[in-house]
């Protein structure tokens, strides 16, 4: 498999790669779009920082790309809905640079307030200027934190240890959190009213874009020092300047702009401006940190597994991965066993979720389990991504429910689907972490679906299990094990055997061929 690596990042995150042993990596720096249009069909996976942009156009060009990984955290340099059509994932390194982009935030809040940066400039220009560069002291005055999320968090707890008061609007945010970080959460109007310093910590998006403008400058406190971090654009460029030049804002400190990279600004103009190349992340620690994360996520999604930090497919966050990773094994080999098995046109998929499982959040769990079910039943690419995306094109109803009432077991995943011509089901559970599978179409069942299997549904009468015995033994298939179904003497039953590997189909016609044996299918959970 091959990686393109698109910005500079870490030389760890490329030996990850590398030490996966089936990956090379080729390190190709400020290449442009039509540079990349041209080499990424041989691309497996690609990684940029925020240089690079991963347009509509790399992307339809990506004929073998499954991974797109963004070291750091913003991915507005990323066509995410373009990737997620394509069934791309799109990983990126959330929590790396966190303590990177929070600390520069301070600095830069810091500068402004004692005009670091200018009085620097004036005293290698040769001037001993003390009086114009006396500055304003944090304690006691009010910062207003746009974006509570992980960068505004820290940046609050820092501020708060300058005892400083520290507001924040963020309409997602946990009330109960900002609480305990000494937060108070209010609205837009309240922030850009009552604060002294305003910092930006949110996504630039449609709504976030140009949020602060020539209106917002308005209302804002005479003097209000303004500060972004986050992403250039959010905060409108030329307002601000206006904003500057005419004292509303006292003093902004800036380290991203709206096109980047950005060497000429009239606000680098301005004594009151602060302003670094995009540096929020550039620590060696955090540059460390997101490039080992990222090549992780790249790997995982190499190999088809679940990741920690997808963009486009519901993460299942890092401290939460332990938990998971079992239930994500167990709901793809349900999944691909019910894909394997079933014939005929899914209409509908009902997962419920019983148990200590049925606290979390399960979204994770249903995609994948869509994912090893439409694998198989569907000739088209589904992957994490594009799981829901087809179920739903297909017209495929998928339900999911949750009930902590369970019997038998500490958690039951319990999946039926309908299909046009009857019902199908499983139920699975995990037994010391390790996928179990205890009822498989009614007729309870004790085991490990793993491997190479066959399922054979016949009728429950003597002699059929050593006819299936002989016949896979004349074709010289070593049987692991075997598990047997049946709901009443004589009646319907099924047999699972474990097998050592795959099987030719002459095997499958032959079992089919031994009187009460309804059907044969061969299953591979890998
Ligand atoms: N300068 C730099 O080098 C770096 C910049 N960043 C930027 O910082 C941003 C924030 O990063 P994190 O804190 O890690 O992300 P995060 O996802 O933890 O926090 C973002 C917060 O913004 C909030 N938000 C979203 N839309 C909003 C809106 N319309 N109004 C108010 N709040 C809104 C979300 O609810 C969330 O709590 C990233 O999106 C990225 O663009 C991140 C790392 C480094
Ligand atoms: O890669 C970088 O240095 C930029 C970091 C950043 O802006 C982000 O993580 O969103």
């Amino acid at each position: 498999m091959r990686v393109l690596v698109c910005d500079p990042i870490s030389q760890k995150g490329i030996d990850v790669l590398t030490s996966a042993g089936d990956v090379a990596v080729d390190v190709k720096l400020k290449l442009t779009e039509d540079q990349i249009v041209e080499i990424i069909a041989e691309y497996d996976a690609v990684v940029v920082r925020s240089e690079t942009k991963i347009t509509k156009r790399i992307i339809e060009a990506a004929d073998r790309l499954k991974a797109i990984g963004r070291a750091g955290v913003g991915v507005d340099n990323i066509d995410v809905e373009a990737a997620t059509r394509k069934g791309v994932v799109v990983v990126n390194a959330p929590e790396g640079n966190t303590i990177a982009a929070a600390e520069l935030t301070v600095a830069l809040i810091l500068a402004i307030a004692r005009n670091v940066g200018s009085a620097n400039l004036s005293l290698k220009g040769g001037k001993w200027d003390r009086s114009k560069y006396t500055g304003i002291e944090l304690k006691g005055k009010t910062l207003g934190i746009l974006g509570l999320g992980k960068i505004g968090s820290e940046v609050a707890k820092r501020a708060r240890a300058f005892d400083m008061t520290v507001i924040a609007y963020d309409p997602y945010a946990s009330v109960e959190k900002a609480k305990s970080l000494g937060v108070t959460v209010t609205d837009l109007e309240t922030v850009f009213r009552q604060s002294d310093f305003i910092t930006v910590h949110m996504p630039k998006t449609k709504d976030t874009y140009r949020m602060i403008s020539t209106d917002q400058f308005a209302i804002m406190k005479d003097g209000v020092r303004i500060v972004n971090c986050a992403r250039g654009g959010i905060i409108d460029e030329q307002a601000l300047c206006e904003a500057i030049q005419s004292g509303k804002v006292a003093a902004a400190g800036l380290d991203v702009f709206e096109k980047e990279p950005c060497t000429d600004s009239p606000l680098f103009a301005l004594d009151q401006v602060t302003a670094t190349p995009h540096l929020g992340a550039s620590t060696k620690e955090a540059q460390v940190n997101v490039a080992i994360d990222v090549a992780y996520d790249i790997l995982r999604v190499l190999r088809g597994e679940a990741v920690s930090a997808a963009v486009n497919i519901p993460a299942v966050k890092q401290e939460m991965m332990a938990i998971f990773e079992p239930y994500l094994n167990l709901v793809e080999k349900m999944g691909g066993y019910l894909g394997q098995t079933i014939g005929n046109r899914i209409e509908k998929v009902a997962i419920t979720f019983k148990g200590d499982v049925a606290k979390y959040d399960v979204t994770p769990l249903t995609t994948t389990l869509l994912k090893g079910l439409l694998k198989h039943a569907l000739e088209e690419s589904v992957n994490y991504v594009n799981a829901p995306h087809v179920a739903k094109a297909r017209g495929i109803q998928v339900i999911e429910a949750k009930t902590p009432d369970v019997q038998d077991y500490a958690v039951q995943i319990c999946v039926v689907v309908e299909t046009d011509q009857g019902k199908r089901q499983v139920t699975g559970t995990l037994l010391r972490n390790k996928p179990r599978f205890v009822s498989i179409d009614g007729y309870d069942m004790d085991m490990a679906p793993e491997g190479h299997m066959l399922v054979v549904p016949h009728t429950d009468k003597p002699r059929i299990i050593g006819q299936l015995g002989t016949i896979i033994g004349e074709h010289n298939v070593n049987i692991a094990g075997m598990h047997l179904g049946r709901k009443d003497f004589g009646g319907n039953a099924v047999a699972i055997l474990t097998i050592d590997g795959p099987v030719p189909a002459v095997v499958l016609t032959d079992l089919a061929k031994i009187d009460g044996v309804a059907d044969v299918k061969y299953v591979n959970l890998g």
